[in-house]
């Protein structure tokens, strides 16, 4: 009745054809389908009157896929009232008999076809689906449980696990006092954990009718390993199981981990071996001492034993402290005074004048072009210098034991908490950091790489204390600044790198990089590896890139034209003596500071680098990465 007043009020458009598509629509409409087309042709008539939110709702309601879902859902609702029965509780023994019987009929095509249809595997597979489903066969068969269980018995349960070629994913050890047999650990996403049905303390009484009374766990492992398929516990349950509540975590490690040689691990065969650098997905942290995690990059499903943080500090303490005092003899000589020695030796031709001429004709590469002319700056000669002193120094103190990272140990955290960073494209680039030992061909690959596209790469202006030259412009080749501004850009924590050469300080400032991510370009920077803790920041989020040497013969041939600059020659030629020390430093560099890189590019041919470095950034910039958290959290607070 309603619905026709309204009609006669407004004199509004009649439901549209859609509506009439709709209500056209096979068998009589019923429940949901035919209130909805009721409704739509209700709130037509006010479409007309612009009341607000009207017209949104009306569109809502005539959303084809609303609709659809609501047909869904009336059919589903016929389905369930239906209360479908299977018409044979054995659709594989009648397929079989079909077949049989097919075999003895006339061999036409059809025929032929409609056999390999109910042989195929996939086929055979749904009818035994269906007829599981069917014959409500779901439960396994548990063996009958005994006659007579003696009165005073603890409650025990039985538990049957069929084995597959992995492990069972839990260890077991003896308690010390009582001898008994108990689960010690199980571990997560083994077969064990995803059963549910053994806990870390429930007591092994009985496995396969064997009793584990008086075994040893070496005994009762060797029963485990001998049997197949189903495997039968009996076991006293723990009183209260243990519940993994925690979030998963994700950490970098910034140590290697080798189960095999950790005497400490309850069990080394259970443990997961891991490299610096590696992704780890830590999911049980329930133990003080040792942690389940797997590798991001190795997605089995069982994880494996790792050291907890709490473990790995504690060992650090007791490493330092159990090495012999150093008194520090080698910084006695000031690396300064080392290298000016040597230098000398060498140049003693060379004298002030040499070097500013030198300076000018490394100039004129740095202007180069395709049509358009533009400045390279931060390829200089004193600063590349400076900087391989600087490594060289840090190198030698850590020789010595006086650095901050030697051989297995690394100062600081041993896992770095990580998170999925993607680049907005709003957001500035992530800064790239080349880092490579000397000579293999880092300034190669950044100056290719922004020459090939100078409006999308750049490198940073460096800061200088040393005074412009008549050629030279502020800002351009070099920030000339007083020796005052540079200290105090290092006391704040704005530069990147620093150090001195010839009686100067040369260094990259974060605000430099800043200004070129600014202009919505891709900062490229070379820095020594001792640098790259100081660029790890949220404000830069550094994609470290390691360019490698190839093996020795390779490098002969590669580098037959090879040039290095040196203190007393532009360009020299790359002797077998410095490829073999290139080999030998970048080892050093990849041992002590691998767990920074985010990628590594073998130098070997350089079109191919190039195109690797290429399609690295590009990954960086518009993928998804590993991050520490701590970039993220400070985005998100910010
Ligand atoms: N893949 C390559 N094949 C052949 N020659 C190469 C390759 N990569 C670099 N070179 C050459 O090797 C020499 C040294 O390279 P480059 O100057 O880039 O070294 P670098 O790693 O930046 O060292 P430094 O720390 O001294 O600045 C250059 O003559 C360069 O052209």
């Amino acid at each position: 009745g309603e619905v026709r007043m309204i009609q006669s009020d407004t004199g509004a458009d009649p439901p549209d054809k859609e509506d009439k598509k709709f209500s056209t629509v096979d068998n009589p409409e019923n429940g949901l389908s035919r209130i909805l087309r009721l409704l739509l042709q209700e709130l037509s008539l006010f479409y007309s009157r612009d009341l607000s939110g009207l017209c949104l709702l009306y569109d809502l309601l005539h959303s084809p896929w609303l609709q659809a879902l609501l047909k869904v859902y009336d059919r589903l609702q016929q389905f369930r009232e239906k209360k479908p029965a299977p018409t044979t509780h054995c659709a594989q023994q009648l397929s079989r008999e079909v077949v049989e019987l097919l075999r003895e009929s006339s061999n036409s095509l059809e025929i032929q076809e409609l056999r390999q249809i109910l042989q195929a595997p996939h086929y055979e597979a749904l009818l035994r689906a269906h007829d599981t489903v069917a014959q409500k066969d779901f439960e396994p068969l548990l063996p009958p449980l005994p006659d007579s269980l003696p009165e005073n018995e603890e409650a025990t349960r039985i538990v049957c696990l069929v084995k597959n070629q992995q492990p069972l994913g839990a260890t077991i050890k003896r308690h010390e006092m009582t001898g008994d047999i108990l689960v010690a650990r199980v571990i997560h996403g083994g077969l064990v954990e995803r059963s549910g049905l053994l806990y870390a303390g429930d007591k092994l009484v009985e496995v396969n009718g064997v009793s584990v009374e008086g075994l040893q766990p070496e005994q009762v492992i060797h029963i485990l390993a001998m049997s197949r398929g189903t495997i039968m516990f009996k076991v006293v349950p723990v009183s209260d199981p243990p519940v993994n509540n925690q979030k998963t975590v994700h950490v970098r490690a910034m140590i290697d981990f080798w189960p095999q040689e950790d005497p400490a691990i309850p069990c080394a065969d259970a443990g997961l071996p891991f490299q610096r650098g590696d992704i780890l997905q830590i999911v049980d942290q329930n133990d003080a001492l040792w942690w389940q995690a797997r590798k991001v990059s190795d997605p089995v499903t069982c994880a494996g034993l790792i050291p907890s943080n709490h473990l790995l500090k504690r060992k650090q303490r007791e490493f330092w402290w159990s090495r012999p005092y150093q008194p520090h003899t080698c910084l006695k000589i000031s690396m300064e005074e080392d290298d000016y020695m040597k230098i000398d030796e060498k140049c003693v031709e060379a004298d002030e004048e040499t070097f500013e001429s030198e300076e000018l004709s490394e100039d004129k590469e740095e202007f180069v072009g395709y049509g358009q002319k533009f400045f390279l700056a931060g390829f200089r000669r004193s600063l590349r210098l400076c900087r391989r002193k600087s490594h060289l120094s840090q190198l030698r103190a850590t020789l010595c034991g006086t650095g901050t990272g030697g051989g297995c140990w690394t100062v600081g955290a041993p896992y770095e908490e990580v998170a999925r960073y993607q680049r907005h494209p709003a957001d500035r680039h992530r800064l790239v950091v080349l880092v490579g030992p000397s000579g293999v061909g880092v300034n190669e690959l950044r100056r290719q790489l922004i020459e090939c596209n100078p409006s999308r790469f750049q490198s940073a202006v460096p800061h200088t204390t040393r005074s412009p030259k008549s050629y030279e412009m502020n800002g351009r080749e070099y920030h000339y600044v007083s020796k005052e501004t540079f200290e105090s850009l290092i006391y704040s924590h704005r530069m990147l790198e620093c150090g001195e050469y010839r009686g100067h300080l040369y260094g990259t400032s974060v605000d430099a990089v800043c200004t070129v991510l600014d202009e919505g370009k891709i900062c490229v920077l070379d820095l020594e590896p001792q640098d790259i803790q100081v660029a790890r920041t949220s404000e830069l989020k550094p994609y470290v890139i390691f360019i490698k040497p190839s093996n020795m013969s390779c490098m002969k041939q590669s580098r037959k034209n090879a040039k290095i600059i040196t203190d007393y020659f532009v360009d020299m030629k790359l002797q077998d003596e410095d490829l073999q020390e290139m080999e030998e430093l970048a080892q050093k560099i990849e041992t002590q500071f691998g767990q920074f890189f985010d990628h590594v590019i073998v130098n070997d041919n350089l079109q191919d680098a190039c195109a690797q470095l290429l399609s690295a950034i590009q990954q960086a910039q518009e993928e998804p990465q590993w991050v520490p958290a701590t970039w993220i959290s400070s985005d998100t607070e910010a």
